[in-house]
């Protein structure tokens, strides 16, 4: 990883940003999280998890060598996602984007290896987080190391989450 002491706001290069539509009726609301007719070979999920983040709570920054996530933020609360390039060959190398998604804007955003990511939960109740990666936890019969650099105990981290 290439170190950048000062970010600059912007648009990270790869990052897919794809809108969550709900289907509200009667009963509540339905939403597809993705599709092996509109997603590439490459980012399909091998697996899926969730996970329950209260509020004002953070998690990350975190980033995979190899890994692409896929992240549903539903809802019931929102979160505020920070993601910070540091990939010495991409257009967007030094970009700090923050985006904003959960109940009020569902979105499924797929952040590929190399890009440093973190998520807050900004609401007031607890938010669920929806991962469909695309490789495995620890590997096939979990036998491999985490594909996993974690950022969040780094003294001096230029990855701060506001
Ligand atoms: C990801 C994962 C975790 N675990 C176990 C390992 C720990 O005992 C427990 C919590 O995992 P971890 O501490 O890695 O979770 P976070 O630090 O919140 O990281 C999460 O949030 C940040 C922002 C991310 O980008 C990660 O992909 C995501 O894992 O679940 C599993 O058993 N399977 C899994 O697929």
């Amino acid at each position: 990883m290439e170190i950048v002491a000062e970010f600059s706001p912007g648009k990270v290069h790869d990052v897919v940003v794809r809108p969550l539509a709900k289907y509200l009726d009667e009963r509540g609301w339905l939403a597809e999280l993705y599709r092996c007719d509109e997603l590439a070979a490459e980012t399909m999920p091998v697996m899926a998890y969730i996970s329950m983040t209260q509020p004002g709570v953070a998690r990350g920054p975190h980033e995979h060598r190899e890994q692409t996530d896929y992240f549903c933020f539903i809802g019931p609360a929102n979160f505020k996602v920070y993601l910070w390039d540091t990939r010495r060959d991409s257009p967007s190398f030094g970009v700090r984007q923050t985006i904003f998604a959960g109940v009020d804007q569902p979105l499924a955003l797929i952040v590929p290896p190399g890009v440093i990511h973190a998520y807050r939960n900004v609401g007031r109740e607890n938010g669920i987080v929806f991962n469909g990666p695309n490789r495995l936890y620890a590997g096939e019969g979990k036998s491999s190391p985490v594909d996993e650099i974690r950022h969040e105990e780094v003294e001096g981290s230029p990855f701060r989450l506001d």
